[in-house]
């Protein structure tokens, strides 16, 4: 039934949103390249897209010349709230059929800046632009994105393919049009046969497909998701964000996804973008962000713990620690570091820096283990299951230059 979905894509834009509606959306289909799957996407985008960013990863800002124009781009875009910029000019560009995901902690901006793309918080400076059309003055209902919430926001009142069928119905389709189209994304989002279904019959999970069905149905020219799979369980949102980008991989959809859960930012983005106090921190490909946190804050966010001041010195650097191996090239002076826990070996107690075990964390595919060595800060070691030591054991701690990184900025960042 995809590839129902991919015929009928084609056939052009479909009229505006409707305010009333905020899980629809409207525009152009975006399935121009619907037999894409995620890698060729990448490949279609090659360097179409980047963030004016204050972090590291960012690419230029766009409307240089070099390149078609993104279909999102955002120019220093200002919310000031409560006497304090909520976003302070942040410049943040997304490429036709690209897959950003905005992470960040509670109240680091991430819902204002959707809301502002939204049309529904206005900019005190700054501007947003859609396929080059600055939306200044362009009511929500009228910009041509598609808007998904955690909450789903479904009528409680409608069935299933009512829900649907909204914001076609209230476009003009016709019901024959109607109901194709809602068989169309009810199979897409593996709910088919379920048009008549009572939405309160339907489990978290079947809503969000709803939900996400709802957003989809018009054929918005930028869908942009809030928390999508916030109030599922762990296992289902696993899932769901696999299928999610698998999704949208074949309809080309071009996305603007925010959350504050950075494994589902990393499993569905092309692009992570980091936000801190309103400000871009960082933007760049999953494995780049993971690999190469921009500052302290970053890898912090991302959970590494293991982050200290270090003077360098040629291959090596004066750490609280000890003396770390650093990667060649490493410029001399005061840096900040972070050491990876693969990048924190466990050898003999009579061997490298000694320390006790303080405590350890079942990981799944490995054990989280705190060291906490004398006179210096505790560090993280990640540790095959079965060589794991114990609580209050005593072990020697080497460390491997490769999982060693150096950090923009101090390291209170
Ligand atoms: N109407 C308002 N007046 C004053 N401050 C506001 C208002 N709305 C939001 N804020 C503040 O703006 C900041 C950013 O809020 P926003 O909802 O964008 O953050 P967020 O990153 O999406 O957070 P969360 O992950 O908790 O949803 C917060 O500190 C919030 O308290």
């Amino acid at each position: 039934m995809r590839d129902a979905l991919r015929d009928t894509s084609k056939d052009g834009r479909a009229a505006e949103d409707t305010a009333e509606d905020p899980g629809s959306g409207a525009g152009a289909g975006t399935a121009r390249e619907a037999a894409m799957g995620p890698a060729s996407r990448k490949g279609a985008r090659g360097g179409r897209s980047g963030d004016r960013s204050d972090g590291r990863g960012g690419a230029a800002a766009e409307g240089n010349g070099a390149g078609p124009a993104p279909m999102l781009r955002i120019d220093d875009a200002t919310v000031r709230l409560g006497g304090r910029p909520v976003l302070d000019a942040v410049g943040l560009s997304v490429a036709e059929h690209e897959i950003v995901c905005v992470l960040g902690p509670s109240g680091s901006g991430k819902s204002t800046l959707l809301r502002a793309v939204a049309g529904l918080q206005p900019l005190d400076a700054g501007r947003v632009l859609l396929e080059g059309r600055d939306l200044e003055g362009v009511p929500a209902h009228r910009r041509g994105v598609g808007l998904m919430f955690q909450d789903h926001q479904l009528f409680p009142q409608r069935d299933v393919g009512g829900n649907v069928a909204f914001g076609l119905r209230v476009r003009g389709a016709d019901r024959e049009r109607q109901a194709a189209r809602v068989g169309e994304l009810l199979d897409l989002v593996g709910l088919p046969g379920s048009g008549r279904r009572a939405v309160a019959s339907l489990s978290g999970g079947e809503q969000q497909r709803v939900a996400l069905a709802r957003a989809l149905a018009p054929r918005p020219r930028l869908l942009m998701l809030d928390e999508p799979l916030g109030q599922l369980d762990r296992s289902l949102r696993e899932r769901l964000v696999v299928e999610l980008r698998e999704l949208f991989g074949e309809l080309g959809t071009t996305v603007l996804a925010v959350t504050h859960d950075q494994g589902e930012a990393f499993a569905l983005a092309d692009r992570v973008v980091v936000m801190r106090e309103g400000r871009i921190a960082q933007s760049g490909s999953p494995l780049d962000v993971w690999q190469r946190p921009a500052d302290a804050f970053v890898a912090r966010f991302l959970g590494f713990e293991n982050v200290v001041a270090a003077t360098v010195e040629g291959d090596t650097a004066s750490t609280p620690w000890g003396v770390l191996p650093v990667p060649r090239g490493t410029p001399r002076g005061e840096v900040t570091l972070l050491v990876r826990p693969a990048g924190v070996r466990l050898v003999a107690a009579t061997r490298g820096l000694r320390c006790t075990v303080a405590a350890r964390t079942f990981r799944g595919t490995h054990v989280a283990v705190r060291l906490q060595p004398p006179h210096a800060p505790r560090l993280e070691a990640a540790c095959a299951l079965r060589d794991a030591p114990g609580t209050g054991d005593e072990v020697g701690v080497e460390f491997d230059a490769a999982e060693v990184v150096v950090l923009g900025g101090g390291p209170d960042a």
